[in-house]
């Protein structure tokens, strides 16, 4: 734990078209308990403190709250509407942000985050302003050109995930400014206004849950107890 309020805003504002799923991605149950529950539930193992926040369709506000009541799911949250995009979901996230404070913007569909990575974050937030998760490549790397592609240097590359951690009035001066296209995630958003950008090792377990085949990737590493 840091010494400045920490929040983690949970993003899970999307429509999940890539899951194919009848239910929403983020409330599909995963060894059964719906995966933005488990989300919630790391960021509350980090630090029982954390200020949760949690970024939901606003149609999807009232099934959230039966599953909690199904599932005896306690844990204090704000719940906030979503955007039409991540980056709107988390402006919104950040309007209950209050004064100075730390905060990592997470995927709700990162369930299986380890704590140590969420303290990794908030720690190099607290001293370098910014803290992004990535993992390296296990896979060549190719670029595609115009006459088709060609080879990259691998060990020049990361894969970034979240959670993606900044001090709070970074973040807000960062989301001021109009939305672009290359904004896919909070650490671009944040480059764009001239921050440095530092890194954090994160976990090939951390899977963004996005196509039908990690959810048994989710099913395994749920069955071993992550
Ligand atoms: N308008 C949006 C779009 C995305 N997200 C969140 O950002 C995270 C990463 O996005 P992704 O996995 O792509 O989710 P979806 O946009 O829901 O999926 P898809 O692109 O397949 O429709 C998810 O937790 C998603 O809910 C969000 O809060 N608000
Ligand atoms: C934020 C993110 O998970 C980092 O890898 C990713 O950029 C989200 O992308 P998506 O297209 O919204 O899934």
């Amino acid at each position: 734990m840091t010494q400045l309020p920490e929040y983690a805003i949970i993003v899970a504002g999307g429509s999940g078209s890539r899951m194919q799923h009848d239910i929403p991605k983020q409330f599909i149950e995963v060894a059964g308990k719906p995966i933005l529950m488990r989300t919630v539930e790391q960021f509350y193992k980090y630090n029982p403190q954390i200020r949760l926040v949690v970024v939901l369709p606003q149609e999807q506000q009232n099934t959230w709250r039966s599953l909690c009541k199904k599932h005896n799911f306690k844990l204090f949250h704000m719940t906030v509407p979503g955007g039409r995009t991540r980056f709107g979901s988390v402006k919104n996230g950040l309007d209950t942000v209050l004064g100075d404070a730390l905060v990592a913007v997470h995927d709700g569909v990162r369930p299986f985050v380890d704590v140590a990575t969420i303290k990794d974050a908030f720690e190099t937030a607290a001293s370098n302003g910014s803290a992004v998760v990535a993992v390296s490549p296990k896979d060549s790397i190719r670029e595609l050109t115009e006459e088709g592609s060609r080879a990259v240097p691998r060990a020049k590359y990361k894969l970034v995930q979240t959670p993606q951690c900044f001090q709070a009035g970074v973040l807000r001066k960062a989301y001021e400014q109009p939305e672009q296209e290359h904004f896919t995630d909070d650490a671009s958003v944040v480059e764009s206004i001239g921050e440095r950008i530092t890194l954090v090792e994160g976990s090939y377990r951390n899977i963004k849950i996005t196509t039908p085949e990690d959810l048994i990737l989710a099913e395994a590493f749920a069955s071993q107890g992550f």
